[in-house]
């Protein structure tokens, strides 16, 4: 039984991997998704100056998943530009994905003509969605500048590159967003970022947990999964078949897994459960993805992948 999949024309040994922000930020974090048995690893979002993001406490894990307003903490893109281009020596035949953000059309594109400059044979994941930089909206959400944004990328990087959304609400929504990346190349999607600005409250001290933006933060876990899905299987139904689905939100299970894949991705990313559990997830998630596969008679990823059915 194999759980190995093709992404922007890449075989991975395993269809699952970190999200970016989760094990990502350094050197030692990145190290340690080297040795778990995800099929590959992302990095944090780079941006083009190195940040110390938000003010602590700035995370929290809650029992149904986590609140986060990070904030973009990050060592600049010249440093995961190294670090992967020792890994592409240490560990060839492996493709990683390097996250960036700028704050603005510019500096998108000073970040690609950074890696075009650079030896990275990677694919790059343009997060467009970070939701907690005070005074910056979620660019996702704003469709006319998606579509700029994309125009000027693709006129100036030719390497595989994604998009990272937030999760939309609305069947519109998907219509018009689909609409406007069927234009493009897009390797692939990755559905969904966390849902921005949630708010989680400790009632015994009536205070918030979380210090940035009085306590408003991007909401992953549990509560995620059902948007997750939805966002996934939307954009699976409505892009065309050369753009993939990376499925991102509310992973803790190996029936997670299956689910994402049924709604249609190719890869799933794994972010508040990571986080909790550690990277020997990628352990207990292959096996189990395993065990439901084998008592589904699957073989591989492509014999259910996408299948899901509807009731007609
Ligand atoms: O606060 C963050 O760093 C952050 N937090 C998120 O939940 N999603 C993002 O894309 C980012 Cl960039």
């Amino acid at each position: 039984i194999s759980t190995k999949t093709t992404l922007a024309g890449f075989e991975f040994d395993n269809c699952l991997m970190n999200a970016a922000g989760v094990y990502c930020y350094d050197a030692a974090e990145l190290d340690q998704m080297q040795a778990s048995k995800a099929g590959t690893f992302v990095t944090k979002s780079a941006t083009l100056q190195a940040r110390t993001g938000n003010p602590e406490p700035r995370y929290l894990a809650t029992p149904l998943g986590s609140i986060n307003s990070m904030g973009l903490p990050n060592h600049g893109l010249p440093y995961y530009l190294d670090y992967v281009s020792q890994q592409q020596i240490a560990v060839p035949n492996k493709i990683y994905f390097q996250s960036i953000t700028g704050f603005n059309i510019d500096e998108d594109e000073q970040l690609l003509a950074q890696i075009t400059a650079s030896d990275f044979k990677g694919i790059v994941e343009l997060n467009l969605s970070c939701p907690n930089v005070p005074g910056k909206p979620q660019t996702g959400y704003d469709f006319e500048t998606v579509e700029r944004i994309l125009t000027r990328v693709f006129e100036v990087y030719q390497g595989p590159l994604g998009i990272k959304l937030p999760p939309y609400f609305d069947i519109v929504h998907f219509d018009q967003m689909a609409a406007i990346l069927n234009q493009f190349p897009l390797a692939f999607v990755n559905c969904v970022n966390s849902i921005g600005n949630g708010l989680f409250i400790d009632a015994a001290t009536e205070t918030v947990t979380i210090k940035p933006k009085n306590g408003f933060g991007g909401i992953g876990g549990d509560y995620l999964k059902p948007t997750a899905l939805a966002n996934v299987h939307a954009f699976y139904q409505r892009l065309k078949p050369e753009i993939q689905i990376i499925g991102t939100g509310g992973v803790k299970s190996g029936q997670d897994v299956f689910e994402h894949l049924l709604c249609g991705a190719s890869m799933v990313q794994v972010g508040t459960a990571l986080q909790k559990e550690g990277p020997l997830i990628f352990d207990r998630l292959t096996a189990e993805l395993k065990t439901i596969m084998q008592q589904k008679g699957y073989t591989q990823i492509a014999d259910f992948q996408g299948q899901l059915k509807h009731l007609d």
